[in-house]
């Protein structure tokens, strides 16, 4: 099995704390994520400040888009972005307008299947379309709500499709070793890493924890 990648979310709005917290937890992580709030705060300024600062680090932006998928996602890539999201719900002119945008920066790009209700069926040609990552994910809303994103982890894992699957929504390291088992191969961690009184041993122990489940 190939290491998995571990991606932080930098989900604050501040621009000087999420690059002091990439500066913190850069040893640990393989993928810097700018949260959507952050990017639709600070822009692509960061874009830019991020990839400057951390060259070896894939930067992924969480766009979310919803429409205009070219259009909009082909600015960030011009910025610096190795990895831009769009929504699944967007549908498949949304998602290939993206791919199309990727694939003149040659960078990727992952579908978010966040509340997309036929989960298998978007996958499935995102994956036709070019999509390299598809994204399962329970929001920070839904989270609140008591939901998780195991069982829609283990069912988009069973299909087998020829793509990487990251797993975001409240991954910690009690639950981290079981989304590594179910088939993520891009391990997504927010608030577990921020919210820790050190983000950079939070990080650490993630990475110790992915390393030894492969
Ligand atoms: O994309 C997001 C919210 O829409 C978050 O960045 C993602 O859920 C990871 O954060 P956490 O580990 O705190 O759930």
């Amino acid at each position: 099995m190939a290491r998995p990648l571990i991606q932080i979310a930098l989900d604050s709005l501040d621009f000087n704390q999420t690059v002091g917290l990439a500066d913190q937890v850069a040893p640990y992580v393989d993928i810097f994520e700018i949260g959507t709030p952050c990017i639709k705060y600070n822009g692509v300024n960061l874009v830019k400040e991020l990839k400057q600062r951390f060259p070896d680090k894939l930067l992924l932006v969480d766009l979310k888009t919803m429409d205009a998928g070219e259009y909009e996602a082909g600015a960030f890539y011009a910025a610096g972005a190795d990895i831009v999201t769009v929504l699944g719900v967007s549908g498949l002119a949304t998602i290939g307008g993206v791919i199309k945008a990727a694939k003149k920066h040659g960078a990727e790009v992952q579908v978010d299947l966040i509340n997309v209700d036929d989960k298998a069926f978007v996958a499935k040609e995102s994956v036709k379309l070019g999509a390299q990552i598809v994204g399962i994910h329970t929001g920070l809303d839904a989270q609140a709500a008591g939901q998780t994103p195991f069982a829609d982890l283990q069912d988009i894992a069973a299909l087998g499709l020829n793509v990487r699957i990251s797993v975001a929504g409240g991954i910690k390291q009690s639950t981290v070793q079981q989304v590594v088992a179910s088939g993520a191969t891009i391990i997504v961690v927010g608030a577990a890493i921020y919210g820790a009184p050190s983000p950079a041993e939070a990080a650490r122990e993630i990475r110790e924890l992915v390393d030894a489940a492969v």
